[in-house]
């Protein structure tokens, strides 16, 4: 992506504009908007000042790519109920992004996203048109769980998104820092990093907010047409029938992967028992779907995305529908199997 620098005499008015003033719900002060890391600063400052000698209190902080939907204002909702100070940051990051993925198309409406912070009552917004100018030299990386799932698909996503995401944290500085659980693998790496490399901020995960019909909501749904719309659904469909299933299977399901015949197993994971037995159900609604291209379909352990043969798990999916890649995933518990495992 080509990024034109600001002039001095641009970077003096963004200055001079730093808070700019975005529309607002009456009683509540004005979100004031940063389009730099200088105006991010100087609104950070001022956010602190207005707080006056007992302190700032808690600052969360929600980072979005911008096209505002209801799942990124439960986030702010969730932060807003936490914290005293509210930032989100909008941002398209082009780290994260491989050659050949939608960056140029990614749907960008600053407008109504500000009206929605200024709703859910956000204190700031910093919105850069870029934040690493030149690229960073030095990057996170996510290890082998940038690898797997939608890592194996997108080579660097997650190294990327960390590396905003670290950047983000440093910038904003906030206590706590909200991430939505329709993400889930980049929720595990992030909380990873968090931990591993001692940020010193805590993460909260956020239930993910679904159309009435079970759709997740996504910035990227305005790419299907209706058709595709209803195609999609299969995604959360599957998921349902694969948590019914764990809620369902006996702890010792004897089903293994030579049940599972090869139409229906494409990639087989080496699951048996009761993960067989959820596996099996989800990929027969995916089987029996129209227009829906399945990139993967896994069942692993919510705190390393590795095997899980009982208890917590995370049953994902990925799937092409026309040219949109969707995600989605749902939490349940494996019933214990014979061994007790
Ligand atoms: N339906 C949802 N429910 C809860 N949180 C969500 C939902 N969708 C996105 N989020 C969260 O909002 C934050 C910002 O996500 P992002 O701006 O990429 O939106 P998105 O809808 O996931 O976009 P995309 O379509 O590009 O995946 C992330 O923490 C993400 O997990
Ligand atoms: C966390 C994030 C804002 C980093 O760019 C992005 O990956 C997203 O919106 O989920
Ligand atoms: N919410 C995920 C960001 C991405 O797909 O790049």
């Amino acid at each position: 992506m080509s990024t034109v620098l600001p002039s001095a005499p641009e970077r003096a008015d963004a200055a001079r504009s730093a808070l700019r003033i975005a529309p607002s719900a009456p009683a509540r002060p004005a979100v004031a908007f940063a389009r730099d890391r200088d105006e991010l600063r100087a609104a950070l400052d001022a956010l602190d000042r207005r707080a006056g000698p007992t302190g700032r209190g808690t600052r969360a902080v929600v980072m979005t790519m911008g096209a505002l939907h209801e799942g990124h204002a439960s986030l702010l909702r969730a932060a807003r109920e936490r914290a005293d100070q509210v930032v989100a940051t909008i941002y398209v990051n082009p780290l994260q992004f491989g050659a050949g993925e939608d960056l140029d198309r990614y749907p960008r409406t600053l407008d109504a996203d500000l009206s929605i912070c200024a709703r859910e009552g956000v204190d700031v917004v910093f919105a850069p048109a870029i934040i690493h100018d030149p690229k960073p030299l030095v990057r996170l990386s996510a290890g082998p769980l940038g690898e797997v799932l939608e890592g194996a698909s997108r080579p660097g996503h997650f190294d990327g998104m960390l590396t905003v995401v670290a950047t983000l944290l440093h910038l904003t500085r906030p206590d706590l820092a909200f991430f939505g659980r329709k993400d889930a693998q980049q929720l595990v790496c992030i909380r990873r990093m968090v931990a591993d490399l001692a940020f010193g901020v805590t993460v909260v995960g956020v239930e993910t907010v679904r159309e009435p019909d079970g759709l997740a909501l996504s910035s990227r749904n305005v790419y299907l047409t209706p058709e595709q719309r209803g195609q999609a659904l299969a995604l959360s469909r599957a998921l349902r029938a694969g948590a019914a299933a764990a809620d369902t299977a006996p702890a010792d399901a004897d089903l293994t992967d030579a049940d599972l015949t090869d139409a229906t197993v494409a990639d087989p994971p080496t699951a048996s028992g009761p993960a067989a037995a959820v596996l099996a159900a989800a990929r027969t609604v995916l089987d029996q779907a129209d227009g829906v291209d399945v990139d993967y379909l896994e069942l692993v352990s919510p705190d390393d995305l590795g095997p899980v043969t009982a208890g917590p798990a995370l049953l994902l999916v990925a799937a092409r529908v026309g040219s949109t890649r969707l995600i989605d995933n749902i939490s349940l518990t494996l019933p214990a199997d014979r061994q007790g495992a």
